[in-house]
């Protein structure tokens, strides 16, 4: 697995529809051998007792909240090639959508994520008070298979909060892209372990009398 790269039409279609309604869901977006490592790695984090249980809001504001998420994460550090391979193709995709949206985006953030059975994320956008830096989101499906009646699927709504847009099934190596603080959006309850990569593609709000947040 080297110089894995996105196919510069799909991202170009990507981004085309970021633009004209705000999500995009693109199947096969990773290869299957880099989603095996990235799934086998977060397991093995799992059974190693690595994952946190993840929490909402930042700093001072931050609160586990288990009625609202259940998920336990773990931050992509390049600790592994896999994570480095994944974070390349997500700055293979920050290049262009920095090129073609004039976002500005200047740092990519992710992490891990693991639903166990029972396991959801009610609706929200991901962006937080008083620091909505994150643009656009990512997330990057890991389980080689899923079934439709297993449910976890992720609900997308329109920016008004009024209309259903999409139910997408969590498919290995699809990856969904929407824009961050435009949609809101809601994990099913899942009944199998439903593993993921969660990310965002941020710009810089210091500029605007914000400090950024850490992690
Ligand atoms: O896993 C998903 O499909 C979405 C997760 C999500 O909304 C989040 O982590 O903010
Ligand atoms: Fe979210």
């Amino acid at each position: 697995m080297f110089n894995l790269q996105l196919e510069s039409e799909s991202i170009n279609t990507a981004i085309d529809a970021l633009v004209d309604k705000g999500w995009y869901f693109w199947h096969n977006a990773i290869p299957t051998s880099l989603c095996d490592a990235l799934y086998f790695e977060l397991q093995q984090r799992q059974q190693d007792g690595e994952l946190q249980q993840a929490g909402i809001g930042r700093g001072q504001e931050h609160q586990l909240n288990q009625r609202i998420r259940r998920d336990a994460i773990h931050w992509l550090e390049r600790q592994t090639p896999a994570q480095a391979q994944y974070l390349d193709l997500m700055q293979q995709l920050q290049l262009e959508l920095n090129r073609q949206l004039f976002l500005g985006l200047f740092e990519y953030e992710a992490h891990f994520a693991l639903y166990s059975p029972g396991d959801f994320y009610k609706k929200h956008r991901d962006s937080f008070r008083g620091a909505a830096n994150r643009m656009v989101t990512s997330v990057t499906y890991l389980n080689p298979t899923w079934q439709a009646d297993w449910g976890g699927e992720l609900v997308l709504y329109n920016e008004e909060d009024t209309q259903e847009l999409t139910r997408l099934m969590p498919q290995c190596g699809a990856l969904a892209l929407f824009m961050s603080e435009q949609l809101p959006h809601e994990v099913l309850p899942t009944r199998q372990p439903r593993a993921s990569i969660a990310g965002w593609f941020r710009c810089n709000t210091s500029t605007h009398d914000l400090v950024n947040p850490p992690k």
